[in-house]
């Protein structure tokens, strides 16, 4: 049966990409995200993330964190969630995130932390 390891491409409900590379034995991975929506009006490119996951046993389905390093933005974006898989056998990542803005001056920083969360399908 499928395990729900991070390795491999993703895509999520608004049309984002990430491939994450191997894991290591720790579970720790690194991978590349193509987000297709910013908060900035700047040109989007592929931005490198860094992550771990806990190792899927038989008895449940694993958590994990990412953390992307956006190379278009001063922002920083943290992601965590679990891989299910569900009756169809589809792996399903359910997540949530954290979008930190670098915003100009402290008095702004009330409005410097988007949070939401999606779902990504294995592709
Ligand atoms: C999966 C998901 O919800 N998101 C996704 O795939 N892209 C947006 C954000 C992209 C931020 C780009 C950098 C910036 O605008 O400062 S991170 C959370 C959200």
């Amino acid at each position: 049966a499928k395990k729900c390891y991070l390795t491999g491409r993703w895509v999520n409900d608004l049309g984002s990409t990430m491939t994450i590379k191997i894991l290591n034995a720790n579970g720790d991975f690194s991978g590349i995200y193509n987000t297709s929506v910013s908060a900035t009006t700047k040109e989007i490119i592929p931005s490198p993330l860094l992550g771990s996951q806990h190792p899927p046993n038989r008895w449940n389905q694993s958590t994990f964190g990412f953390t992307i390093h956006w190379s278009f933005s001063d922002s920083i974006t943290v992601f965590t969630g679990q891989c299910f898989v569900n009756d169809d056998g589809k792996e399903i990542l359910k997540t949530m995130w954290l979008l930190r803005s670098c915003v100009d001056k402290i008095q702004d920083d009330w409005k410097a932390i988007l949070v939401g969360y999606n779902e990504f399908e294995h592709l």
